[in-house]
């Protein structure tokens, strides 16, 4: 099958990275991997999540996953970007009652069920919001807050990646269904390649969410691949 050719003819190395239902061709000069909430809040026992009674036990396997992913592609010249989700300590980004992520957060609603964690739940310099040690930004990465489930929605997202040229995403993170699937759909619209990593991503909810999140980008707004060929694929250019 051809690939679909991200780089418009405008030169550097290509290379091949097998996806579904199409393989791309890219550079890494066009090319980011955006790590999604890789924080305590979502991967680590004792955060939000976890608080709020969803099954985190598919988070930690994601996390080697994702730092393979992220030595390769800084080995290969590719951008490193990572979110983090959360609001202000006073809470005031997360919106009042006019707003409806104040209604449909899951942390905000954990802690006005349990006050004692009220200020604790995705508040910029607690340790729910920090980055999971293990994926410690390194020097040329680029850190991004945002306080919705779209990456693309109030941040910097967008001008961070055109000022660089680039074209195409690779996501890992958490939570497949929530912020990675928001972020790329957003992408897809102000015309990113997105291509999710399936297994350097895990889903909040039943295991039936993460089936159907590659379902709906294989088929409707992105590219699918794995660990395996983003390293195979990135692991032989040289910087
Ligand atoms: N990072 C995410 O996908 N977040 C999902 C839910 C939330 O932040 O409440």
């Amino acid at each position: 099958m051809t690939a679909i050719d991200t780089t418009m003819g405008q030169g550097g190395a290509s290379l091949t990275l097998p996806a579904r239902p199409e393989a791309l061709t890219l550079t890494a000069a066009n090319t980011a991997v955006v790590v999604i909430d890789m924080q305590n809040a979502y991967a680590s026992p004792g955060g939000y999540v976890d608080l709020a009674g969803f099954d985190i036990a598919g988070a930690a396997g994601v996390i080697d996953k994702i730092a393979n992913v992220l030595e390769t592609a800084r080995k290969a010249g590719v951008q490193v970007i990572y979110l983090q989700n959360g609001w202000d300590a006073e809470y005031a980004e997360a919106g009042g009652p006019g707003s409806p992520n104040w209604h449909k957060s899951n942390a905000l609603k954990t802690m006005r069920a349990r006050p004692e964690l009220s200020g604790q739940l995705l508040a910029r310099g607690g340790w729910d919001y920090d980055l999971v040690e293990a994926l410690t930004p390194q020097p040329g990465d680029i850190s991004l807050h945002k306080t919705r489930y779209s990456a693309f929605f109030n941040s910097q997202l967008d001008s961070t990646l055109r000022a660089r040229g680039i074209r195409n995403i690779v996501f890992v993170g958490i939570a497949t269904n929530v912020c990675v699937e928001s972020t790329l759909r957003d992408g897809f619209h102000f015309e990113y390649f997105g291509v999710m990593l399936e297994d350097a991503t895990h889903h909040l909810g039943p295991e039936s969410m993460q089936q159907a999140s590659v379902y709906n980008i294989e088929k409707f707004f992105g590219w699918v691949s794995t660990t395996a060929d983003f390293c195979g694929a990135f692991g032989q250019t040289a910087p």
